[in-house]
């Protein structure tokens, strides 16, 4: 029975590879093994169910995914992680399969043959880069069937944002307008070794019913002019955009407002205007 295996605790994993923390990597790990049960509970069942596992590192999230049944496919640039995550793939037979390569370099959809669940503990540069990656693109719904990622407390909040926060801006429209953002935890930063300097938390995704005739591309483009000057009056950021003055005028909203307080709907709509 895989949720029975018996493994070593992740510390000791560590010591006998040698795996001391790479700041270079963004290397904060998770020891609480029912900490990152709960994490990987997050995504509903996964029984069976394939999965992405961006920096599995020593492997503390990936045993948790294995442990609840899943299908693992992780990617990890760390090859002294390697040999720990080689016998997580000899205690879980045939659930695991690590590919050693940057998963910004990567594609992604190759690796499977349905829909697949993202999980992923990772640095913050890299965690948005990918977030961003996986939410932009015309095609909709995604190959992907849901994202559990961890975040800075402070990048969660942006994805989640309301309008008239100062946390809403371009994140929150990318993450919101065809997806449903949830925070699903936070996850104080003494949960990590070594902890980092700031609070954490996993923002769980799905994704929703794309508003029709609206191309993403052009939705960024309204959402990087209003947010790129986020202080001024619409006319004065979006004057730039061909055609978006006439889209606030036709669509009734007074220029002399300021991005961060036009809803997402809004947004979507001004975009559709310009939407050929
Ligand atoms: C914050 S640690 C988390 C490790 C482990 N998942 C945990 O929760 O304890 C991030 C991991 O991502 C890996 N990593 C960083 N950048 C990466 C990239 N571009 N592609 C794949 N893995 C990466 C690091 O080597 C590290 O193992």
């Amino acid at each position: 029975m895989t949720g029975q295996t018996q493994l070593p605790p992740l510390r000791e994993v560590i010591a006998a590879h040698g795996l001391s923390a790479s700041k270079a990597l963004g290397q904060n790990f998770l020891f609480d093994e029912q900490l990152l049960a709960r994490i990987a509970a997050i995504p509903g069942t996964l029984k069976d169910r394939p999965v992405l596992e961006v920096g599995p590192g020593p492997g503390g999230l990936t045993r948790a995914l294995l442990r609840a049944g899943a299908r693992v496919t992780a990617i990890e640039m760390d090859r002294r992680c390697l040999p720990a995550l080689a016998e997580l793939a000899e205690a879980f037979p045939g659930q695991l399969t690590v590919i050693e390569g940057d998963a910004l370099k990567l594609d992604h959809a190759a690796l499977f043959a349905e829909p697949w669940a993202i999980v992923a503990n990772l640095p913050y540069n890299v965690g948005t880069a990918l977030f961003t990656g996986w939410l932009s693109g015309e095609a909709w719904p995604p190959a992907w069937s849901s994202l559990t990622l961890m975040f800075q407390l402070e990048v969660a909040n942006r994805i989640v944002a309301e309008p008239g926060t100062d946390a809403y801006g371009r994140l929150a429209v990318l993450a919101q307008w065809r997806s449903k953002p949830k925070l699903a935890m936070k996850v104080h930063r003494s949960a990590f070794t070594p902890p980092p300097k700031v609070m954490s938390a996993i923002v769980h995704v799905e994704p929703a019913e794309a508003p029709a005739g609206v191309s993403a591309r052009m939705l960024e483009r309204v959402t990087e002019a209003a947010f790129g000057q986020r202080r001024k009056m619409l006319r004065q950021s979006l004057k730039g955009l061909p055609g978006a003055l006439d889209a606030l005028a036709t669509l009734g909203i007074d220029p002399a407002r300021r991005a961060e307080t036009l809803s997402v709907d809004e947004f979507v709509a001004v975009a559709r205007e310009l939407t050929a």
